[in-house]
């Protein structure tokens, strides 16, 4: 014989609560009763969508594919959620920079805990186009034509805000005005650690005249004389603490940015094996060289030299 259990029985005091609140309510059990304070007319009023623009934003999403793949969407949406972070990314390591500019070092960590945050976000987000299989890439590949990540404007502007310039990267963006005007832009000023080392130079350490003025619109390449510096940074106790700070949270910045690059590469490496890219590069190979760039170099050379 099957047992049976008996059926719970509430206490009174339980039933009791929910008769009353059955009888406040005109709404049935189980659905939350929407307060009369709530406002629901919003003919000619700010609301939720029209805030965001999410019309613009929700109708941005085209797949090429015919018919339709049901996978495209996915691919899209990765990449147009990665472009939105890149936005808030940049808009916050200039800000960074400019406070940098003004001597407002607490300030200017804040916004480099922000970008940090945003950092980890776009790298564990690899995991959701993890779930893209090979073959159902394949299956829509061919709609993407010669479009390519390499033609991102946003991630190339945070390349050149962090130091890793490279003015032929430009004639990529020809046909896109906007993009080329900022990247122009951005080519020509100071990088974060060009504003970081300024501010070092102002709080009484000895930065070369020639880093401090340097061309601006070269790649950042190793320079031997900083290494010192950073050591009586790390070292002295009467560093002030912002320095000592910013400090870590270039290298923060640099690893998850790294970081970001390597998960990258492994899944355009389990994705598409070793093909070419889309973009004309040789694909993989490629992209692992990207993993021997380096923002802040003299920060990691550093540690070579710190000792106990
Ligand atoms: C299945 C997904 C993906 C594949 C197979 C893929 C593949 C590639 C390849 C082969 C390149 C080298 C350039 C080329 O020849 O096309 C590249 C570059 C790039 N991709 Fe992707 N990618 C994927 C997803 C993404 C996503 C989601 C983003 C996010 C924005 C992205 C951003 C970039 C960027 C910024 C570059 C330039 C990197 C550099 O210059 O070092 N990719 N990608
Ligand atoms: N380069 C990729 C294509 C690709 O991933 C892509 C194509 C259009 C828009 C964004 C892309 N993402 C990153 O490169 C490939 O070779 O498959």
């Amino acid at each position: 014989m099957p047992q049976t259990t008996p059926a719970q029985t509430p206490p009174a005091d339980a039933v009791s609560a929910q008769n009353t609140a059955a009888q406040n309510s005109a709404e049935p059990a189980g659905v939350r009763k929407i307060e009369d304070t709530v406002r629901t007319d919003f003919h000619g009023a700010m609301t939720y969508g029209r805030y965001l623009g999410l019309d613009a934003l929700l109708h941005a999403q085209h797949p090429q594919s015919s018919p339709v793949h049901h996978d495209e969407m996915l691919f899209i949406i990765q990449h147009q959620t990665s472009e939105l972070w890149l936005k808030l990314v940049l808009h916050e390591l200039l800000e960074a920079r400019r406070l940098l500019d003004a001597d407002d070092l607490g300030k200017a960590l804040k916004c480099l805990a922000r970008v940090k945050a945003i950092q980890r976000t776009l790298t564990e987000q690899w995991s959701v186009l993890g779930t893209l299989t090979p073959r159902e890439y394949a299956q829509f590949r061919g709609s993407l034509g010669n479009s390519s990540g390499f033609q991102s404007y946003q991630y190339r502007a945070v390349e050149f805000v962090l130091g890793n310039k490279h003015a032929r990267m430009l004639e990529v963006f020809t046909s896109e005005p906007e993009a080329y005007d900022l990247l122009s832009g951005l080519l020509a000023e100071p990088t974060l650690y060009d504003a970081f080392l300024r501010l070092v130079a102002r709080n009484g350490y000895e930065i070369p005249a020639d880093v401090l003025d340097r061309d601006v619109t070269e790649p950042w390449t190793f320079r031997e004389e900083l290494v010192p510096v950073f050591k009586r940074i790390y070292e002295e106790d009467s560093t002030p603490w912002g320095l000592y700070e910013a400090c870590e949270d270039l290298v923060d910045l640099e690893d998850n940015f790294q970081a970001w690059r390597f998960r990258h590469l492994r899944t355009v490496q389990r994705t598409i094996g070793f093909k070419r890219g889309t973009g004309g590069s040789s694909g993989v190979d490629f992209l692992k060289r990207a993993l021997d760039l380096t923002f802040f170099p003299e920060l990691y050379a550093v540690r070579t030299e710190i000792g106990a």
